[in-house]
């Protein structure tokens, strides 16, 4: 994309939400001539949380098209050099009395991890200046088709805009608002159950150990682990890897009632701390390697997890949806070597790298903005609802199977295998130079 010295934008941009999503979208669109980008943020600085991220190399590719892969290459564990081979191992903890039983999956893949923190910091410093805006928490937009969107925040101030994006995470107040107007609009109230996020059955616990505490030969430093097991009551699973040149250790655990799949969203249980003795409990029938690695954990995060049911549409007129606002996952897809990660950040990157193409070709245009605009959003949703709601409800599935919850597999492993690498074939194919290519295609069909 062309650096831009525009002063009068063809298109104003603004984007609610400076995480993962809303921040890549931001830095793309601020290097594509006439395109005025603004972000708010309802935090007051820009934040993620302490813990591991991982991304595939098609992610990886699209943040190196952008000039980032100098700077994302300095933070990250395994520097990409494409001949990275990911594998899967299963490791049953309720045969750890008979020795380990073990099962390798050859999938030839890359991807890299990063210390989230630092992860963010690459998109804050790529950032021009002036386009965030803190202490901005959206709480209404109007639309007026064909006439621009104005934003109503918390604090009495306003603002408008051509093109209004949601990237305000799985909770989103955008999706919110746009699900019940469409719903309103057109008498279907089934809409309405797209509002607000459900929860998986999953619970999570989530910790960082630095590597000193834990002995030299614990599996977790030396390698990437994923732990599989099934207790009486509860379907489990345990995922740990270092991050940060291999001085912390991420770990995460899960365990799972899929019964509970798809009841309401609970704000108050949504994520929070708890004693260690809770996490310590829910694994006490855990081979000792993981009782051990638990016990290093002092301040467990506990996290309900949620997703999204896979949305019909992502844009209402000039608004869009991006990011977990509209694919909101449970973090079952991404794999590295032996363990297991999200996929959502990813998904939500390539939203955005979709949709900032898009609308530099908008820009690019010497059409009306109100007759071409509406072309692009068609074709963002056209190429990326199909793709990313795949993830989704892989990612759920996949998490199944690691527990050994699917009907079809079981605990088989001779068959459950073959069936978890099927499920990353959307890894590799096809890539985001393609979906780029079909999507500028799909938008110049629109325009025609
Ligand atoms: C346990 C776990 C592990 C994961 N691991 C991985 C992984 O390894 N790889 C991967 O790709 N993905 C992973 N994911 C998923 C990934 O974390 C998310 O997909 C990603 O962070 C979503 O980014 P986002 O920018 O869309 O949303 P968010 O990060 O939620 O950002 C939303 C932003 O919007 C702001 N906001 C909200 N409401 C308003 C408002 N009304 N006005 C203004 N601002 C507002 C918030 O303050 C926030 O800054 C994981 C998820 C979990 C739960």
């Amino acid at each position: 994309m062309d650096a831009s010295n525009s002063t009068t934008p063809k298109l104003k941009v603004a984007i609610c939400g400076g995480g993962v999503s809303g921040l890549f979208l931001a830095v793309a669109l601020s290097r594509c001539a006439g395109i005025q980008v603004d972000v708010y943020e309802a935090a007051d600085q820009f934040k993620e949380i302490g813990a591991g991220i991982m991304i595939w190399a098609r992610t990886w590719w699209i943040l190196e098209s952008l000039g980032l892969g100098p700077a994302f290459s300095k933070i990250a564990h395994a520097p990409p050099d494409g001949s990275i081979e990911t594998g899967f191992n299963f490791r049953r903890s309720d045969q750890a009395q008979e020795g380990f039983c073990f099962q390798m999956v050859r999938m030839p893949y890359g991807c890299v991890r990063f210390y989230r923190v630092s992860f963010l910091d690459v998109f804050i410093d790529a950032l021009p200046e002036n386009v965030a805006h803190f202490g901005t928490r959206l709480v209404s937009y109007s639309q007026e088709i064909g006439r621009g969107v104005n934003l109503s925040f918390a604090d009495g101030s306003t603002a408008t805009c051509d093109i209004f994006v949601g990237c305000d995470g799985i909770k989103s107040c955008i999706r919110g608002q746009l699900f019940r107007e469409v719903s309103e609009r057109s008498g279907n109230s089934d809409l309405l159950k797209f509002v607000d996020p459900v929860w998986t059955g999953t619970i999570a616990y989530r910790g960082l150990i630095p590597v000193e505490r834990l002995p030299p030969h614990h599996r977790s430093i030396v390698e990437p682990m994923m732990y599989c097991g099934k207790s009486k009551s509860l379907l489990q699973h345990v995922v740990s890897y270092s991050i940060s040149a291999g001085s912390v250790v991420n770990v995460v655990t899960f365990a799972s009632e899929p019964q509970n799949e798809g009841k309401p969203y609970k704000e108050d249980t949504w994520v929070s701390h708890c004693p260690q003795q809770e996490l310590l409990d829910c694994y006490a029938h855990w081979e000792p390697e993981v009782e051990q690695l638990l016990s290093q954990i002092e301040n467990p995060t506990k996290w309900f997890i949620h997703h999204l049911r896979p949305l019909p549409f992502y844009v209402d007129g000039n608004v869009a949806l991006l990011g977990d606002a509209c694919h909101g996952m449970a973090p079952h897809e991404g794999i590295y070597a032996e363990y297991c990660t999200g996929a959502g950040a990813g998904q939500a990157i390539e939203d955005a790298y979709i949709l900032a193409s898009l609308l530099e070709q908008v820009s690019k245009e010497t059409l009306p903005i109100q007759s071409t605009l509406p072309c692009a959003l068609k074709a963002y949703e056209v190429i990326r609802l199909p793709f990313a709601n795949h993830v989704l409800q892989g990612s759920y599935d996949s998490g199944l199977m690691y527990e050994f919850d699917n009907a079809e597999y079981g605990d088989n492993y001779e068959v459950l295998g073959p069936a978890i690498e099927k499920q990353w074939h959307w890894v590799e194919d096809p890539s985001p130079q393609v979906e780029r290519l079909r999507a500028l295609e799909c938008f110049k069909d629109l325009i025609s």
